[in-house]
């Protein structure tokens, strides 16, 4: 057994734990990364990348044959076999070799192992071939560990090898029937690929389809699947699962019906991959989710920092927002605090701070890449309410702005914002409609720097884009007339206007 030393020590080498590692390094100290499968995490191998390359094609087809000059040229069907290809390519058909040469580029160190904390800053890591080393972190170990699909307890589902979604990312043979069990953002979204690609899916969803976002858009994305065929069982409970000798599996439902499919995929969300981590070590229980303090350091139940405070967890693994974009922002404050507490310099953890991950409570944003794509910045009605912010919701119809319906030919989606009452600005946005992607950030700037709605009225979008929205969402709140705060309570308002007659608004 060798030891080494470095200043900073990170257990897990996703997109997060690189991120940490990087700003680490940046800021003058050395650090190391401990991974046990691939550099580059769950995202780029089996979640981020190579999902929304099975998605993608299928949206540029849609694209295509929804305007009529384009659609005459396009004369086949999706070449199924060429998207699984790119998205190989995308998921540099699962070797690390790049993230492994960006690591060096970086001058972060590499250790291959399973890393367990052993206490006082000091990890063990076990190498494949069972030898093990002992890294010792001078200032900070760094739990970015990520997080594991999680397995309901249903009869049979183990035995019935289910596909968790690292199969269905990863998949070589496109199944003729597919089941799933979750309707949340994986179920949804592999809903969308496989349905595009000739598939015959079944969304089982227990507490209905995506239960989290604002229902204008769930129900949008309702009809979008019954359109394309794939059928959503609300509310129905899978209890017992069997799969025949010939490869069908039965999913039998609390109601009595049963479905049957070849594979069926398991997306009821994550455990965090905290079970063999050495936890007791430190003084926590094994298989939790980490808390955290607003500077990523870990607590415990009272919220004091354990390790005098040289335990950070950051990412999927605290479970503040279950995403790349988020976790890689919490790894600039950790990796940038970590050097300021090394240094001596300033720590700057007030809200807002530089060293604190303030967004994650209120300005997060994400896309689910369904058909149509779904994106929702900070708060919903449900979680502005249960946060006790007294807001107004405003509601547009996407296929009145002329951006969206020059876009495409029949666009239908629909938009909607909040307005908190009390303070005058956006705390939630919600939009629901093809290529509505990009409309995230605008909305990620309003909440998060606070925009005040009578300044919003000034940022001027341009005709002829589907952010025109923004103009009908402030007209429609009465922005333009400046009686935004004459409807106390929370209401819902939608305009709808023919497309034709609006093309010059
Ligand atoms: C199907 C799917 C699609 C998704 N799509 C998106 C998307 O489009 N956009 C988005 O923002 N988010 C998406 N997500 C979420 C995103 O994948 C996660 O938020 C992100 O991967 C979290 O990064 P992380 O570094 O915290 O963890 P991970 O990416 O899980 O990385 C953790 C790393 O730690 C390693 N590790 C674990 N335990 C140990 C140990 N004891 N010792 C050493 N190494 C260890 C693992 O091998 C892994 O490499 C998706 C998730 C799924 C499942
Ligand atoms: N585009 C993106 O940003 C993107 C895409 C995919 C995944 N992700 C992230 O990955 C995470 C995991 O996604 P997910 O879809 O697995 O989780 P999720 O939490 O979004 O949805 C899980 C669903 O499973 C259901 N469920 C839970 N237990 C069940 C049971 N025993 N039986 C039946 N249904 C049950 C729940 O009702 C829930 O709707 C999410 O938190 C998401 O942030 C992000």
């Amino acid at each position: 057994m060798s030891a080494t030393a470095y200043d900073v020590v990170v257990i897990g080498g996703g997109p997060v734990g690189e991120n940490v590692a990087d700003r680490a390094v940046q800021g003058g100290l050395s650090a190391v990364i401990v991974e046990a499968e691939l550099v580059g995490g769950e995202c780029s191998y089996w979640a981020c990348m190579p999902t929304k390359a099975l998605l993608r094609d299928a949206a540029a087809l849609r694209a295509a044959r929804s305007l009529p000059g384009a659609a005459a040229a396009v004369t086949g069907d999706l070449d199924t076999a060429a998207v699984l290809a790119r998205r190989d390519r995308f998921a540099t058909h699962w070797h690390d070799d790049g993230q492994v040469a960006w690591l060096q580029s970086a001058g972060i160190d590499l250790v291959r192992g399973h890393g367990r904390l052993l206490g006082g800053g000091a990890v063990e890591v076990t190498g494949a071939d069972g030898g093990s080393t002992v890294l010792t972190a001078r200032h900070a170990v760094v739990v970015a560990t990520g997080t594991t699909a999680a397995l309901p307890p249903i009869a049979g589902l183990a035995e019935a090898k289910p596909w968790t979604s690292r199969e269905a990312v990863s998949a070589e043979r496109i199944p003729a029937r597919l089941a799933m069990i979750g309707g949340g953002v994986v179920g949804a979204e592999m809903a969308s690929a496989y349905s595009a690609f000739g598939t015959e899916v079944t969304l089982i969803a227990r507490d209905g389809l995506l239960p989290r976002v604002e229902a204008f858009a769930r129900d949008h994305l309702a009809a979008a699947f019954a359109a394309d065929g794939v059928r959503v069982l609300s509310g129905a409970e899978p209890v017992r699962i069997d799969r025949d000798a010939d490869g069908t599996v039965r999913i039998a439902l609390a109601g009595g019906e049963t479905v049957e499919a070849d594979e069926v995929l398991v997306a009821t969300g994550r455990t965090p991959n905290t079970g063999d981590i050495g936890l007791e070590a430190v003084g926590l229980a094994p298989g939790g989710w980490l808390p955290v303090d607003e500077t990523l350091r870990v607590v415990d139940g009272e919220g004091i920092p354990v390790e005098g405070g040289r335990l950070y967890a950051v990412g999927d693994v605290n479970h503040r927002a279950l995403l790349t974009h988020q976790g890689k922002y919490q790894a600039r404050a950790a990796g940038d605090v970590i050097v300021a507490r090394a240094t001596g310099a300033e720590v700057d953890d007030a809200p807002w701070g530089r060293h604190a991950a303030t967004a994650d409570h209120g300005a997060v944003p994400q896309v689910i890449f369904t058909h149509p794509e779904i994106v929702a910045v900070g708060h919903t009605v449900a979680s502005a309410t249960e946060a006790g912010l007294r807001v107004r919701a405003v509601e547009y119809d996407l296929a009145a702005v002329a951006g969206a319906f020059l876009h495409a030919d029949g666009y239908t989606g629909r938009a909607g914002m909040l307005i908190d009452e009390d303070a005058g600005t956006i705390v939630g946005f919600t939009a629901v409609g093809p290529d509505t992607a990009e409309l995230a950030h605008a909305a990620t700037i309003a909440i998060a720097a606070e925009v005040p709605i009578e300044r919003l009225w000034h940022a001027v979008p341009a005709y002829p884009t589907v952010s025109e929205l923004w103009l009908r969402l402030l007209e429609t709140a009465g922005a333009d007339t400046r009686n935004r705060r004459t409807t106390a309570s929370t209401t819902s308002t939608s305009a709808s206007t023919t497309p034709l007659a609006t093309s010059t608004r």
